[in-house]
């Protein structure tokens, strides 16, 4: 048994991995006051994993507790605990400081090239919106941040006197109530943005979504994409099966 976590800027996500198979998600919020305690019970009722996987682009000192917390609970656990390099299971990495891409995008480019082989365009919907590239060959072309639809509206609802926060649900259409030009403005912002930088591209690509609006996005979409809420864990799986990746 395999223990893999993927720590967002909003939530840590974690599963369980048994001979490469991925058990259903567990999502939470880090940020809550019980959160460790919380994080402890479930795992105090799993059974053993011989590795842990972590992948973070949120504090340094939430891995270093979760590492303790594991090392606690099963002495002798093997940590892996992957950085972004320049090369990794075939994929380069097209970044100037390779070190600098988020260690989420560099995973989910590793299982990209691995599961969606060909010209893909992986898009994680998170509190963050990252679009990247990358070609057949596994050379990442590079690729786009912007905020998430969770920080947009946030930010229309601190920056401004009349703009309140709603979490209804979002369409496409002009709207004629405030809460509802916020929500379809800026879903439209991310479904235009996704579909503009595919449209700006030379060729055309096959695009995989991930994110917790990875699915909202995807409804409301004018071209195909495939869902995988699972990139992230997919990488970490390729790392402890070959620690010797460099
Ligand atoms: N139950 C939920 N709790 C928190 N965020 C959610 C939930 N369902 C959908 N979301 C959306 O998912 C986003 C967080 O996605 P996630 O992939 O977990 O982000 P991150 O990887 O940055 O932590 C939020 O910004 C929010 O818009
Ligand atoms: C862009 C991100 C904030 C996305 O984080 P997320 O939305 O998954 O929480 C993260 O990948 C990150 O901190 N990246 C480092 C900078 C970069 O990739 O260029
Ligand atoms: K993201």
């Amino acid at each position: 048994m395999i223990l893999l976590v993927d720590i967002g800027n909003s939530r840590l996500k974690w599963t369980q991995a048994d001979a490469g198979r991925l058990q259903p998600t567990i999502f939470m919020d880090y940020r809550q006051a019980d959160f460790f305690e919380r994080l402890r019970e479930f795992w105090l009722n799993i059974l053993a994993p011989k590795q842990i996987a972590i992948a973070s682009v949120s504090e340094n000192a939430l891995t270093l507790l979760l590492v303790d917390m594991a090392r606690s609970l099963w002495p002798g656990i093997e940590v892996i605990i992957p950085q972004s390099s320049p090369t990794a299971f075939n994929v380069k990495n097209a970044y100037a400081q390779p070190e600098k891409l988020g260690v989420d995008r560099w995973l989910a480019l590793q299982a990209a090239h691995r599961y969606y082989p060909g010209d893909t365009c992986i898009v994680d919907c998170g509190t963050a919106i990252t679009i990247d590239f990358i070609g057949a060959d596994g050379s990442h072309l590079g690729g786009l941040i912007s905020p998430g639809l969770l920080l947009m509206k946030k930010s229309l609802a601190q920056n401004t006197a009349a703009l309140a926060f709603s979490e209804d649900q979002a369409g496409t259409s002009l709207a004629v109530v405030t809460a509802a030009a916020i929500n379809n403005g800026t879903l439209l912002a991310a479904a235009g943005l996704v579909e503009a930088t595919l449209a700006r591209q030379p060729k055309a690509y096959r695009l995989v979504l991930s994110g917790g609006d990875g699915e909202t996005l995807a409804r409301h979409l004018t071209v195909p994409s495939i869902l995988d809420g699972d990139l992230v864990f997919k990488g970490l799986l390729n790392y402890c099966r070959n620690e010797n990746a460099s």
